[in-house]
């Protein structure tokens, strides 16, 4: 149960932050959002994370919809299908986006200096949670008032 719920969990962080550090665009994108819903006064709670929409920022040709299924119909499956199919889908859902939203909303992320954005490494390495291959290094920058992180 440990296993099934820490491992998972972390691992699609890793790859989410990797991903959006390497795409300062994206990243803007994602706290220009967290600013609308959240503004700059508070951190984000669970409350809010059913009113971020992040493809309101796109334009509407440019909206790609990813169709995560809990079925046997070969779409993305990250919690598998059938009988033996994650039982902690929707626990790891919020875990995971709170942990994103509050991470991208408190910080600004940058590659370490001399690292570009776009060698941030995206391999993977085989195994039960496909971790990176490379562990993401990256500098965080406070972007929120000082008293909110005591
Ligand atoms: C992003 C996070 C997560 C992902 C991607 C994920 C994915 C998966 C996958 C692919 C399986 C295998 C199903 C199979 O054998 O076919 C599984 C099983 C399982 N997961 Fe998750 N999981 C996540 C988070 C969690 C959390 C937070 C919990 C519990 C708090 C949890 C509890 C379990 C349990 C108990 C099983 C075994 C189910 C069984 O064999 O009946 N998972 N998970």
């Amino acid at each position: 149960m440990i296993v099934a719920a820490t491992d998972t969990s972390a691992v699609t962080n890793d790859w989410a932050m990797a991903e959006v550090i390497k795409h300062p665009r994206v990243l803007k994108k994602i706290q220009e959002e967290l600013d609308i819903v959240v503004g700059s006064g508070r951190m984000v709670s669970e409350s809010d994370l059913i009113h971020l929409k992040p493809e309101r920022h796109l334009p509407n040709d440019d909206i790609t919809r990813v169709e995560i299924s809990h079925g046997p119909d070969f779409k993305i499956l990250p919690f598998s299908a059938g009988k033996r199919k994650c039982s902690g889908a929707p626990l790891g859902v919020k875990l995971v986006l709170m942990a994103l939203a509050r991470l991208f909303h408190c910080y600004d992320w940058s590659p370490p200096d001399g690292v570009r954005h776009e060698d941030i490494g995206t391999n993977e390495v085989y195994g039960m949670t496909m971790p990176k291959a490379t562990p993401l290094m990256a500098v965080a920058k406070p972007r929120l008032p000082a008293h909110l992180y005591h």
